[in-house]
């Protein structure tokens, strides 16, 4: 295995030089002149190594690395330092850095460094896939169905299974129907797992959520003065999603314009910025989602019947959680495991009248509103035995929220451990593992954040 290195410095001969000695010996090699640029190119590029100068113009390269070293964890970085000196060595080592290298290069020096990130590069995986084997042969016996990291085990949600293994690793468009939380986003997510896109980056946006002109430049992007406000051209999800797959969540409620733009793009496979002029060209796999039937929208002239047809090649309808009563147990006990595995607390059961109450309850907010009651009811639980789920029969789940008792067990800590994952969980959710936003969001320090993502054992990966 081969890695593929980025090598950030201001002199050109060094990049130069770089270039040629490391695809030489056969890396990728990714060239940056400065520490936005070098940023950038981590952004979109699988990168497992960076080589940044320490001295350069604007971003100083201490500062690079304390940025690579916290928004990707797992990529290593080798300081390049003109003078070593111990407070530069230190210097360099507290920001996180692997390793450095010291100026004039020897290039013999930098590929035994090189070696060495690799062997560990390699070592690692070959531990991650081990642990894997051992997770999947311990698993119980809920967990053989599953795919992804989808959970059932009902013929309707089997058959969706092998939808999503038949259409994963075509290119088609796909539309995702299904009510509020049965797992439209966990489906899309599915499908780029298992395509050939699934190293490129997955982009989630809701069109619900955006006014239209906000949706229109979070889509294309956006040229600079292309509005009051527009001080500098903006990227947009599409360019971001560039080789890979982006989610379109209630796509029914993109305007009209949003709606001719989508179709041209499916069509010529390339867009304009809002106010720009340049096309530019977009490989990107769409997977729409809708909680309402598009083809009324259709019928009453508010969808544009052209798109809805290059949309709809293929599609899957999520039933309802009422509808496949045999998942509903399935998934409370992952979740319990799931919950107790976390907290460190011994398995917790279900009693035979709390089973029934899972059953009869009509889930109009579906999974997400069975875990969400799973977790509010674990918190409540002395012991380890769930007599009683706290269900709210008229789903006003937040309002009702402060009504609850508070309960004295588990204690304190377990309770403000539960919380905080829960808070971290949907942050990382909402900004789709960027950890940069969860700092600005949670107030956290990235060092802390970094921390409790480890102690929580969640991987921004998994919410890209
Ligand atoms: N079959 C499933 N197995 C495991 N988890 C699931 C399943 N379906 C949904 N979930 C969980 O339920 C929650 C909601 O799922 P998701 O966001 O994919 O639903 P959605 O249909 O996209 O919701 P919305 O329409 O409100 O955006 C998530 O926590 C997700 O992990």
């Amino acid at each position: 295995m081969k890695l593929s290195v980025l090598v950030i410095d201001d002199e050109q001969t060094v990049l130069r030089t770089f270039r040629l000695r490391l695809s030489e010996w056969g890396y990728e090699v990714f060239l940056a002149s400065d520490g936005p640029s070098g940023l950038e190119i981590l952004s979109k590029a699988n990168i497992q190594v960076v080589l940044s100068d320490l001295r350069m113009p604007g971003m100083s390269g201490q500062e690079v690395i304390k940025r690579i070293v916290t928004d990707y964890p797992n990529v290593k970085v080798v300081a390049i330092t003109g003078y070593a000196t111990v407070e530069t060595t230190v210097e360099v080592m507290k920001s996180g850095a692997y390793d450095f290298i010291v100026k004039p290069l020897n290039f013999e020096q930098v590929r035994m460094t090189l070696n060495r990130v690799e062997e560990q590069t390699r070592l690692q995986e070959e531990n991650l896939t081990l642990i894997n084997r051992v997770q999947a042969l311990s698993q119980d016996a809920s967990e053989r169905y599953r795919y992804d990291n989808l959970i059932g085990k009902s013929k309707r949600m089997k058959a969706v299974f092998s939808q999503i293994e038949t259409v994963a690793p075509l290119e088609t468009t796909v539309l995702i129907y299904g009510e509020t939380g049965t797992g439209k986003e966990l489906t899309a997510r599915a499908i780029h797992h298992n395509s050939k896109r699934k190293s490129g980056p997955m982009v989630t946006v809701d069109c619900g959520t955006l006014s239209e002109t906000l949706l229109e430049a979070e889509l294309f992007g956006f040229e600079k003065g292309a509005f009051t406000g527009a001080q500098a051209r903006k990227q947009g999800l599409f360019e971001q999603a560039h080789g890979g797959t982006i989610f379109l969540d209630e796509v029914s409620n993109a305007s009209q314009m949003v709606q001719q733009k989508l179709l041209r793009l499916i069509q010529e496979k390339s867009f304009q910025r809002v106010g720009g002029r340049e096309s530019i060209k977009s490989d990107t796999r769409i997977i729409a989602a809708s909680n309402k039937p598009l083809l009324d929208l259709v019928r009453n002239n508010q969808f544009r019947q052209d798109l809805y047809y290059r949309l709809n090649v293929v599609n899957i309808v999520l039933p309802p959680l009422r509808q496949r009563g045999e998942d509903i147990l399935l998934l409370a006990r992952y979740m319990l495991n799931h919950h107790a595995k976390v907290l460190d607390r011994k398995p917790i059961k279900i009693s035979p009248s709390a089973c029934r109450q899972l059953e009869t309850h009509s889930w109009p907010g579906n999974v997400r509103e069975l875990f969400y009651v799973i977790e509010r009811s674990i918190i409540m639980t002395p012991g380890d035995t769930i007599e009683q789920f706290f269900l709210d029969d008229n789903i006003n789940i937040a309002e009702s929220d402060h009504e609850k008792p508070v309960s004295l067990t588990p204690s304190l800590p377990e309770q403000v451990a539960m919380l905080e994952r829960t808070y971290l969980e949907t942050a990382l959710r909402r900004y789709h593992g960027r950890i940069l936003s969860v700092v600005k969001r949670s107030g956290l320090n990235p060092r802390t954040l970094n921390r409790k993502m480890k102690r929580y054992n969640l991987n921004k990966g998994d919410f890209k």
